[in-house]
């Protein structure tokens, strides 16, 4: 498929934001013979280099296998699946975060991936990392100024106290999370792709996060959304890809989807329901049954920012 088919501006048309055609992701990982750290065994890597990948002591990890879709604009597309089936892999690689082993990504327009576990700069005050990280987006300076105001108020980072003046080191890993979230949500994205960042926050944060990734659909955007809650998908997408062990299960309407998946898996957010809690009085916030990922992700491949660089995006093959 050409990717000038990504560009096609037929009105009234759906028109294709994202295009993989038949990828496979391949990790993989150095160092699974004995004497990994050693400088003998850098050097006889480097002498074996050349040779095969397992004559090298190198595992391939084969995360994502011939996985082809086409989403298009407007459309928010959920990416379920169990743990370890390449939901973030394919994730990166439609960001151009990770190369392709075979087939081809097309994106139109700039992806940008909304990680929990996208960095902001710890040392640095609230208010400057979402100056920062808004110019990171590609916003002008004026326009970071004219929002800047509308991110913290998203964000809810001040509801408790003066926080945004703090250092982000000084946040819980949810107001970090919302903080990511609110400064990446305040620019319209061409494709937007969110790891579970919904799993984060308190309950009316999540609600206005699903409000406004409506919005970034209405305003033209593609969303995917990598999330282990079936009701967070649910309530925001209206089509779903189910990666099994890297492969594409199903891919259609959000309901049919889950029907299958839930079947699979044992039940609606079965494996991660909560447990009842002893003291329900006590809970002002209703758990959603998932654990956000936080902290730094040993898997990622680079040090990930809080949005992609856009030249990386257009061509991760
Ligand atoms: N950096 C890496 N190096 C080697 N293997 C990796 C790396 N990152 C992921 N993998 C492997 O790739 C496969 C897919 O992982 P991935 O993180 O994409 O799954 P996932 O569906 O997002 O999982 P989860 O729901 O647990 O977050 C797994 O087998 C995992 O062990």
């Amino acid at each position: 498929m050409a990717d000038n088919t990504v560009n096609a501006g037929n009105t009234g048309e759906k028109i294709p934001t994202v295009i993989a055609d038949g990828v496979d992701i391949v990790y993989r990982v150095n160092g699974t013979k004995g004497g990994k750290g050693s400088a003998t065994a850098a050097l006889s890597r480097m002498l074996r280099r050349g040779k095969d990948d397992a004559a090298r002591g190198v595992r391939r990890v084969h995360a994502v296998r011939n996985v082809s879709f086409v989403a298009y604009r407007g459309e928010a597309i959920g990416l379920i699946g169990t743990n370890g089936s390449g939901k973030s892999t394919l994730l990166k690689a439609v960001a151009g975060l990770l190369p392709v082993e075979n087939g081809r990504i097309y994106t139109g327009g700039q992806p940008s991936l909304l990680g929990v576990n996208a960095a902001l700069m710890n040392d640095l005050t609230g208010e400057r990392n979402v100056h920062l990280g808004g110019l990171a987006m590609g916003m002008s300076r004026e326009q970071v100024r004219e929002r800047y105001q509308e991110i913290v108020d998203f964000s809810g980072i001040n509801e408790k106290g003066d926080f945004i003046t703090l250092p982000m080191r000084t946040y819980s890993s949810g107001m970090a999370a919302r903080l990511r979230f609110s400064i990446a949500a305040a620019k319209d994205h061409d494709v937007l792709l969110i790891d579970e960042a919904l799993a984060t926050g308190d309950r009316s944060f999540q609600k206005r996060s699903e409000a406004r990734i409506r919005e970034l659909r209405k305003e033209a955007g593609t969303v995917f959304l990598v999330s282990h809650s079936n009701k967070s998908i649910r309530d925001t997408c209206e089509r779903v890809l189910w990666l099994e062990r890297g492969e594409l299960r199903m891919d259609g309407p959000t309901d049919e989807v889950l029907k299958e998946y839930e079947a699979f898996t044992g039940g609606p957010d079965k494996a991660r329901k909560p447990k009842p809690k002893p003291k329900p009085e006590a809970a002002t916030e209703p758990k959603t049954g998932i654990e956000p990922k936080t902290g730094t992700d040993p898997k990622a491949p680079t040090a990930p920012t809080t949005v992609t660089d856009p030249e990386a995006a257009t061509a991760p093959s």
